[in-house]
């Protein structure tokens, strides 16, 4: 009999494959397992789909296996309701799986929850809790729109091993390589907007947007952070090239100005955010948030900095994942720009501290995805 976390890591690597598809749904990986050999596997692909245990049960048939007698290892308890598909109980049960080992229980309690003990109910045997924080850091995007009425935000950034973002003048071009562009221009793919500081606004010109030969699907918003709204005038990629795709996050009072008036009559979006009592002079980056999911629709932010941004995400306690791009570079200038800037940190104590949940390289680029210790 192999280790059966082997099976439960099979079954979150398939649940990945969903990501950003399965949107406002969890992401789902299953195995069946039978002698101690996966049979069959199944994820759920995108949101109105079959759910992973359904694609899995689908395979084994395929296949030319029978189900029946075999063991169920699914990522999150299954689905005891009629949603978009019949509940995923119900498919076990007719297909006979003598046993279902489930990584966590569905924080959903009032509309899908209940599945292990309705199997249980049904003679079932079901054991959960095998590979637990790795599973539940899967649907750790379904938690925050379970729980919020905010986007899952990720924030990402490339460094060098100084922990520098751009030179002390603003250069970026480049620090990490081109696979790690590449994949960030796929995380551009899923999220929908990108969110950047004016500081990088004004250095960078940048465009936002994905540009990989193969991808014709929609572009996401690009978000600008900035206490003074740009002159419309001076040409800028964003404002020239898709100004109907971009968003300001700006004061009140810049929001009712006349340059507001002048951008928003080329197209582009412009929202008053109220300044927070606690930093006075920050934004409220929560409240652009909610805006960008109740007006435009966002489940997923990409910020992708500069330091000041980044920064005062942390502060506010706005960023969900970390997505770091190493590069093995040295500026060796303390001048240059830093990862995060903003604050002033006295103590050890004062430290946010991040606990990986994937590592990896892009060629030869340190890859971290990071989460908030808690
Ligand atoms: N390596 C990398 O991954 C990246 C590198 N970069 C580089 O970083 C550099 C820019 O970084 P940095 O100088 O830190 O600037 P930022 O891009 O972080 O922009 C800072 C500005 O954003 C606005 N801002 C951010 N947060 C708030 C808030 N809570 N409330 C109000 N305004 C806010 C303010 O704009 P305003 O002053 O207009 O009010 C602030 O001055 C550039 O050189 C760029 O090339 C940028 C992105 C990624
Ligand atoms: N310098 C730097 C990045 N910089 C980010 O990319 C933006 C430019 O995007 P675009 O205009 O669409 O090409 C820029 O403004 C900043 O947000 N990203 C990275 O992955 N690696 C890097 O080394």
């Amino acid at each position: 009999m192999r280790d059966e976390n082997v099976f439960m890591d099979r079954a979150i690597r398939l649940a990945e494959k969903g990501r950003g598809r399965t949107a406002p749904n969890p992401c789902v990986g299953a195995v069946l397992v039978r002698g101690g050999e996966i049979v069959a596997e199944g994820w759920h692909t995108a949101c109105g789909q079959p759910h992973a245990e359904v694609e899995a049960l689908r395979d084994a048939r395929a296949k030319g296996i029978d189900p029946s007698g075999c063991t169920l290892y699914v990522t999150l308890e299954p689905c005891n309701h009629h949603g978009k598909t019949p509940p995923c109980t119900q498919a076990i049960l007719e297909a006979g799986i003598a046993e279902v080992v489930i990584g966590c229980i569905d924080p959903n309690r009032s509309v899908a929850g209940g599945g292990a003990d309705s199997l249980r109910n049904r003679r079932v045997k079901v054991r959960t809790g095998l590979r637990e924080q790795e599973c539940k850091d899967l649907i750790a995007d379904f938690l925050i729109w379970q729980t919020t009425a905010r986007p899952y935000s990720i924030l990402k950034l490339a460094t060098t091993l100084d922990g520098k973002i751009a030179t002390r003048d603003g250069q970026a071009a480049w620090i990490s390589g081109e696979a790690s562009r590449r994949e960030v221009h796929r995380l551009r793919t899923w999220c929908g907007a990108v969110i950047v500081g004016g500081g990088t606004f004004r250095a960078d010109n940048p465009m936002l947007t994905c540009r990989l030969p193969e991808y014709d699907g929609p572009q996401p918003l690009a978000v600008i952070v900035s206490r003074e709204l740009p002159d419309p005038g001076k040409g800028s990629h964003l404002l020239s090239a898709r100004p109907g795709q971009t968003v300001f996050w700006t004061t009140e009072a810049q929001s009712r100005s006349e340059r507001a008036t002048q951008l928003t009559e080329l197209g582009v979006t412009v929202w008053g955010l109220p300044f927070l009592k606690s930093e006075p002079e920050a934004l409220d980056l929560g409240a652009g948030l909610q805006l960008l999911r109740s007006d435009k629709g966002c489940l997923y932010t990409l910020t992708e900095g500069g330091g000041h941004l980044a920064g005062s995400m942390q502060r506010q306690g706005l960023v969900d994942e970390l997505r770091i791009f190493q590069a093995m570079k040295v500026l060796g200038d303390e001048e240059a720009r830093s990862a995060f800037a903003g604050r002033k940190a006295l103590s050890m104590q004062d430290c946010w501290e991040f606990r990986t949940v994937e590592q990896g390289f892009f060629d030869t680029d340190l890859y971290l995805r990071l989460r908030a210790k808690e």
